[in-house]
């Protein structure tokens, strides 16, 4: 995965750039608000529709014949996941197999209860399958030892939660650069890093504030920047909208489009099928079971 920080990787509207504050010293280096938010020009009366331009998406979560398809990046084979409650063994997920290729933008959804946050931690290495083996770029997780899974998942994933989860006594900065405590990258000055990535999602004058002095919208992009901090080839995120109104929603989305865009791997949850549907393929979970497996 390249590691790419760019004044224009990502942008937010120019809403959510007055309400981080930000400063001139990045103007004029964003692209401009209308090439990702042309629905900011509705009017109030109208509700507001995320609609990122044509050349974000291919096709509105069917774009499969165009994408370039790269090599697996994450391989879920044969998985269970149960539950023991006492005597008893809870089935959650069962024989799930799912292949999700470098490069591919993957949104997973499915009821309440259905499993989706199970399968995303299986997938992240924050929890174990019962049974089946689960392979991150072509590594198999079975025959790491913890040592080695802690540096696979420090290093290639990112993670994001519906809740942000960060941490309130840190600032923005001190969050963002947190996971580099346990995994780093061989070179890399970390709170260099830290700052160019608040810079690129908006929020560089507000490094020092602490998550409780931040907006919804701008604690998300806090998480993100963290998520992307050892440059991860996988970034995972469980109903990153979730807590965010929709236009705050649709600039993370916008974000999440041009990181894909760059060739980073995406899983997301989501309930949203207007958020769906601006991935490459939508894998549904129902009762614990992939629905639809297309792969
Ligand atoms: N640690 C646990 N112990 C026992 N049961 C659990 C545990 N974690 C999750 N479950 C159960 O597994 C099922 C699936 O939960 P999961 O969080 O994966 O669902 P979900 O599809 O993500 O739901 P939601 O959309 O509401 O977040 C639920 O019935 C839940 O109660």
């Amino acid at each position: 995965m390249k590691t790419k920080i760019l004044n224009n990787e990502v942008s937010s509207p120019e809403g959510s750039n007055q309400e981080a504050g930000r400063s001139s010293g990045t103007e004029g280096k964003m692209p401009p608000e209308e090439s990702l938010f042309a629905s900011d020009k509705t009017s109030k009366e109208e509700p507001f529709k995320c609609e990122l331009p044509r050349s974000s998406r291919p096709d509105s979560g069917a774009g499969e014949e165009t994408l370039q398809k790269g090599p697996p990046v994450i391989e879920v084979i044969d998985v269970k996941k149960s539950y023991t409650l006492g005597d008893m063994e809870v089935p959650i997920l069962s024989d799930i197999n799912l292949t999700v290729r470098e490069g591919e933008f993957l949104a997973i959804m499915g009821p309440s209860g259905s499993g989706k946050s199970t399968l995303m931690n299986l997938i992240g290495f924050l929890d174990r399958p019962t049974e089946g083996k689960i392979m991150i770029k072509g590594l198999d997780i079975n025959t790491l030892s913890d040592k080695e899974v802690a540096k696979l998942r420090g290093l290639e994933i990112g993670f994001m939660f519906q809740t942000f989860n960060l941490i309130p006594r840190l600032t923005a900065l001190e969050n963002v650069e947190l996971p580099t405590y346990a995994n780093t990258r061989e070179g890399v000055d970390t709170r260099k890093r830290a700052k160019e990535l608040l810079r690129m999602v908006g929020l560089e004058d507000r490094m020092h504030h602490k998550p409780g002095e931040l907006s919804g919208g701008q604690a998300q992009r806090v998480a993100i920047a963290r998520a992307l901090i050892n440059d991860p080839a996988i970034l995972l995120a469980d109903e990153p909208t979730g807590n965010l109104d929709s236009r705050t929603g649709c600039e993370i989305l916008g974000m999440f489009t041009r990181l894909n865009e760059d060739g980073r791997t995406i899983v997301m949850i989501t309930h949203d099928p207007d958020i769906a549907k601006y991935a490459d393929r939508i894998v549904l979970v129902k009762d614990g079971m992939i629905q639809n497996n297309s792969e």
